[in-house]
């Protein structure tokens, strides 16, 4: 069964790994940056999953979601947050930010 990973949040839902795009960055480049900065990995390959933009109360958000089928290393909260994975199942209960539907509504229909 394909597993995801979701490392914690300081904003009280789980959320994928993941950061804000450098500005000389491409999306592939950032999320390497991130997952070895969060979860000390090294991502080996990795294909967009799913683009979307979604307004919070407070900001507009451009989100790309990479699935990573290759790394290195093993997954640890090094900046302190919980991380843990979940089978589809257990994801499924999860509650996410609002502009995560769509995506986990993908993973339950493709992963
Ligand atoms: N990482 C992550 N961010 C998400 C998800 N869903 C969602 O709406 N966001 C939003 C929240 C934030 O506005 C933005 C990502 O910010 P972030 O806090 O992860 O950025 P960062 O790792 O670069 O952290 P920082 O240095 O700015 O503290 O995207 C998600 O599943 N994962
Ligand atoms: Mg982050």
């Amino acid at each position: 069964m394909k597993q995801t990973i979701r490392p914690p949040t300081p904003r009280g839902k789980w959320e994928f790994p993941g950061g804000k795009i450098e500005s000389e960055e491409t999306t592939e480049q950032a999320l390497v940056r991130e997952l070895k900065e969060e979860l000390n990995i090294d991502v080996l390959k990795q294909s967009p999953f799913m683009s979307l933009s979604f307004e919070y109360p407070e900001k507009h958000v451009n989100l790309h979601f990479q699935l990573v089928t290759e790394y290195s290393g093993e997954a640890q909260g090094i900046e302190g947050q919980k991380v843990q994975w979940f089978n589809k199942e257990a994801l499924m209960q999860l509650t996410f930010p609002d502009a995560n539907v769509p995506v986990v509504k993908r993973i339950n229909e493709l992963l």
